[in-house]
């Protein structure tokens, strides 16, 4: 278990009474109608479910308060109107109490709690925040997490190393490597050692390359654009049929929420660094989905009226009237954008609350099928 001296791990224990804000029932939730009367319905992925806990992947919010009223996408939208703010906090936060009570079910019915790695290389302070998050959330729904510490200049077998032994250990069920690595260190080569069933952040080719195949199932989702999709569906927001764009390519979020759009039959155009006149392609958008890095990429007046924006970007801006000395902004312009579009998420309490709560989700039911726990 051990790499070389440097490893450091750290185990957070199980504790027997998550404390979350709200408790909910989970039993009152329906199919989405509307998305269900398609006839292609049944061809949006199933298997594995967009969250875990054996739910409809198309499915309605269980309480009035998620069902925003949003108007009809490019439809009869008015330049008066404001859009409605998606609240990512506590949509993460009603799946984080269900899957809290997944786990004591789990634990009283099986004796057996899922475990998570992540393994963490160098000091760089977000990613430090970013593990520190992850793992504050593992303990509250009752996950037992070990963070393996690596330092900067750690070699490519230490590294692979770490994840070889998080392979061979039962108690582990999903193992992550927190993005990005130092230069020196080839990010494909981990997910070629990583176990394919322990690929709790969907990296894997083989879980990447059956998200893009039709009749494949991957076992995992990447957690960010699974929680963007979670977000719309949980919102009310049809996506079959709509023109959605996606800002970004990367195999962490770009790629895998265009191919999880066209899952869910949306007609996707991507847009990256070498895009000429993006805001020609954003403008026919009914979904924009932005995962740049680049704060106000996105003005108003790239948008349609009524369209829906999703915004993954998380950018650190200098703020010495922060506490922390920064806040972070997305890469969308809210302020114009909230006056164009019908619904938008806001950076932060958007989509970041939901990549880790699918983290979650996702570690749950890799748990559940090492240990055949339905
Ligand atoms: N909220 C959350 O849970 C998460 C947030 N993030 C945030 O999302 C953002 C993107 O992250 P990530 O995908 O890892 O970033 P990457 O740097 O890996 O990818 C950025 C993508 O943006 C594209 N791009 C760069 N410049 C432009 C431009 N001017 N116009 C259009 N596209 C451009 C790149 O295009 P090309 O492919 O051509 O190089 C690339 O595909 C970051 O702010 C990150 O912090 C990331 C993960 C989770
Ligand atoms: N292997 C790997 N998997 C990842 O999923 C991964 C990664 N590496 N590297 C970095 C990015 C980034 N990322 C975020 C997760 C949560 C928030 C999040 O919770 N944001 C809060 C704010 C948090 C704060 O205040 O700092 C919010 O938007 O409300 C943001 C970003 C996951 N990533």
């Amino acid at each position: 278990m051990m790499v070389g001296s440097l490893m450091r791990r750290m185990v957070v224990p199980w504790r027997k009474k998550a404390p979350l804000r709200h408790r909910i029932s989970f039993t009152t939730m329906t199919h989405h109608s509307n998305a269900f009367n398609h006839s292609h319905a049944s061809q949006i992925l199933m298997s594995p479910p967009l969250v875990s806990l054996d739910l409809p992947d198309v499915w309605a919010p269980n309480s009035s308060h998620f069902q925003l009223q949003v108007p009809s996408p490019a439809g009869n939208f008015s330049n008066e109107q404001t859009a409605a703010v998606i609240n990512g906090l506590m949509i993460a936060d009603e799946i984080r109490s269900r899957i809290a009570s997944e786990v004591r079910r789990m634990q009283d019915s099986i004796g057996e709690v899922p475990g998570l790695a992540v393994v963490l290389v160098g000091e760089r302070r977000d990613s430090q925040t970013y593990v520190r998050n992850k793992i504050i959330a593992c303990e509250e729904v009752g996950i037992v997490s070990t963070v393996t510490e690596l330092p900067d200049d750690c070699t490519e077998d230490e590294l692979l190393n770490a994840v070889a032994s998080f392979n061979a250990d039962p108690s582990v069920h999903g193992i992550l490597v927190q993005l990005p690595l130092p230069q020196h260190l080839d990010v494909g080569k981990i997910s070629d050692v990583l176990s394919l069933e322990k690929d709790v952040d969907g990296f894997h080719p083989v879980n990447i390359g059956n998200l893009a195949m039709r009749g494949r199932e991957p076992l995992f989702i990447s957690c960010t654009p699974k929680g963007c999709i979670e977000l719309l569906i949980r919102s009310g927001i049809e996506i079959m049929g709509k023109k959605a764009v996606v800002i970004g390519n990367s195999n962490i979020v770009g790629l895998p929420a265009s191919l999880l759009l066209q899952r869910h039959h949306a007609t996707v155009s991507v847009v990256h660094a070498f895009t000429k006149n993006p805001e020609h392609i954003t403008r026919e958008a009914d979904i924009l989905i932005t995962a740049v890095g680049m704060p106000n990429l996105v003005r108003g007046n790239w948008l349609k009226p009524g369209v829906v924006v999703v915004d993954v970007g998380t950018n650190p801006i200098e703020d010495a009237s922060c506490e922390c000395g920064y806040r972070l902004m997305g890469d969308v312009c809210f302020e114009e954008a909230v006056k164009v579009a019908s619904a938008i998420t806001p950076v932060p309490g958007g989509v970041g609350p939901m990549t880790i709560a699918m983290l979650l989700s996702n570690t749950l039911d890799a748990a559940k099928q090492a240990h055949s726990f339905t």
